[in-house]
């Protein structure tokens, strides 16, 4: 059984699935709906929206809502609790696979824990995403894990090239109903406006051929990019250890490596705006 599934109790009134840990602190929602930030005008997509918990504070901002939920029961009462709220749109669909707008959107969410990584690869991985932030309640373990300097996959150095990912704050087992076993946190992501398309597929590169070879020296690795002296200038620029193996540089130096790189190769500043 997954860590997320062992819950203390059940209240009955619950649908009886794994992963069901509704929101009862309200100042939690208020803080996850503060940090987002939004507002008349955004638009926000809420994945797995249980009961509202979220849904009512985020709708009371003036932010059109997405509400998106699987399980009928609850897709049942969110539209009878918002069916006066023309800015809420109850979708029942799976989080997994519903359509994402095309425009600009946030996400905030009490992410059901057994599928977050699947969420998080669906809102970050594809390069012309259009999502701008997401604050979401995630299990403290996998915030650590996204937010780690080494991340342990590629998969999510790459998100953090393009992504700014924090934890905000810890939020205990007590905040919800029924309580999860393990502690949750508030996982705060921004797009970093300041990374070009050409920034991000240089990111990449690095990035595959650094999880590649992990053993191999950091000057190899850019080696294969750029001539050898501005390979050397670019290490000293950044403090790298020319000899270090690729895995001990951190993703936020890969990143500023991109960058650089990306400046070389800019023949108009212009055409590399973000
Ligand atoms: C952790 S609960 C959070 C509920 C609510 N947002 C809250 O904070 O009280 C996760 C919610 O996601 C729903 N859910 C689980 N798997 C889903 C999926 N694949 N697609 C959409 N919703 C899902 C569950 O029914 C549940 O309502």
């Amino acid at each position: 059984m997954p860590r997320h599934a062992r819950t203390k109790h059940r209240p009955s009134h619950r649908p009886n699935h794994a992963g069901i840990h509704l929101l009862r602190d309200p100042s939690v929602s208020r803080r996850m709906v503060r940090s987002s930030g939004s507002g008349p005008g955004d638009l926000v997509v809420e994945l797995g929206a249980g009961t509202g918990a979220l849904t009512g504070p985020l709708a009371a901002t003036g932010a059109r809502v997405i509400a998106v939920e699987r399980h009928p029961r609850f897709v049942a009462l969110l539209e009878r609790r918002f069916a006066a709220e023309p800015g809420v749109r109850v979708v029942a669909a799976d989080a997994r696979t519903v359509m994402l707008p095309r425009r600009s959107f946030a996400v905030v969410a009490n992410i059901p824990y057994a599928i977050s990584t699947a969420l998080l690869r669906r809102l970050l991985d594809p390069e012309e995403t259009s999502i701008a932030r997401a604050d979401l309640l995630v299990e403290w373990g996998f915030a650590k894990r996204m937010t780690a300097t080494h991340p342990r996959d590629l998969e999510v150095a790459w998100w953090q090239a393009r992504f700014e990912l924090s934890i905000s704050g810890r939020v205990r087992p007590g905040s919800f109903d029924p309580a999860p076993s393990v502690d949750s946190a508030h996982l705060v992501i921004r797009r970093r406006a300041d990374v070009s398309r050409r920034t991000a597929r240089l990111a990449r590169r690095l990035l595959q051929e650094r999880y590649r070879s992990p053993g191999r020296p950091t000057r190899e690795v850019l080696g294969a990019h750029v001539p050898k002296k501005r390979a050397h200038r670019l290490m000293t620029s950044t403090g790298i250890d020319p000899p270090a193996p690729a895995a001990t540089v951190p993703t936020a130096t890969w990143l500023a490596l991109a960058r650089d790189l990306a400046a070389d190769h800019r023949p108009n500043r212009d055409r590399d705006a973000p």
